[in-house]
């Protein structure tokens, strides 16, 4: 699927110049890449190159200690992820990170929390206004719920799901900020074929329906070549390859570094 045309939009994120360290282990060593408004990019690389690390300096968890990100055209200093939540990042995680013996709905809930403007006593309550507010929210979650075709799973405690639904699930509590930068780490790990297929459509109905800007970390080459616009590649902590699908499959680096192993 020729998607390249989505990537002409402008600089949503930069990223210049990037370099973390733990201790004497270089993560990510001088990275620069950006990523443009409502494009999917894909962050590949072996097992340990750093891509993780990537993520969570873009959503404020890690602080590199070189390098710039600009998000908005506005340079950040250090940034918590709460603060990166309220500018429009949302992520998922490669590990499920749900609460397992909520439903589905609430669950969902969760990721709208952030948009409530009414207090938590309020709410407690059930006072008028958090009333109200509470039911636009909830209005707003089954749309969702509708999206990602999970209305019969909606009062199922997320803990009793499959893996492939808790996933689908995760990205709804993602959506559910609105987000207009959605970073999933590894979105289709664990899953099997049909699983795999359903996700893809999902990440693409996002893309093109709601024009969220999406970064992905993912494993499975073919899903990566065919969902996304262009793809940056790391390995032990530097960027190797940064372009489109054929782009990257057609460079020497990667090949060596990445597609020639059997990950
Ligand atoms: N919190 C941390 N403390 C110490 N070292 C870390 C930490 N997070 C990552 N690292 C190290 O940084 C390097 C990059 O790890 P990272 O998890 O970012 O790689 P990855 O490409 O996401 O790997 P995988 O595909 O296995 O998830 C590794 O050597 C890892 O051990």
């Amino acid at each position: 699927m020729a998607r390249a045309a989505h990537a002409t939009g402008e600089v949503l994120l930069s990223l210049e110049n990037i370099s973390l360290r733990f201790g004497g282990v270089k993560a990510l060593t001088d990275i620069s890449f950006d990523i443009r408004k409502g494009e999917i990019r894909a962050i590949i690389g072996p097992n340990g190159a750093g891509k993780s690390s990537m993520l969570n300096c873009i959503n404020g968890f890690y602080h590199p200690q070189e390098g710039r990100i600009t998000y908005k055209g506005v340079t950040r200093r250090q940034m918590r992820p709460h603060q990166a939540a309220e500018q429009g990042i949302a992520r998922t995680f490669q590990n499920i990170a749900l609460f397992k013996g909520m439903s589905t709905l609430d669950n969902i809930m969760t990721g709208r929390n952030l948009r409530m403007k009414t207090g938590l006593l309020a709410q407690a309550l059930h006072w008028g206004p958090a009333q109200r507010e509470e039911n636009e929210h909830r209005a707003f979650v089954e749309r969702i719920i509708d999206f990602l075709e999970i209305q019969h799973i909606r009062k199922v405690p997320v803990g009793r799901l499959p893996y492939g639904l808790q996933k689908r699930v995760e990205l709804g509590r993602a959506l559910a900020a609105e987000p207009e930068l959605l970073l999933l780490d590894e979105p289709m790990a664990g899953m099997n074929l049909e699983e795999k297929q359903d996700m893809c459509r999902f990440v693409l109905d996002v893309n093109d329906q709601f024009g969220t800007t999406i970064c992905l970390i993912e494993h499975d080459m073919g899903v990566v070549m065919d969902i996304s616009d262009r793809v940056v590649v790391l390995d032990y902590g530097k960027k190797i390859g940064d372009g489109t699908p054929d782009e990257v499959k057609a460079s020497p680096d990667v090949i060596a570094a990445y597609l020639g192993t059997s990950h």
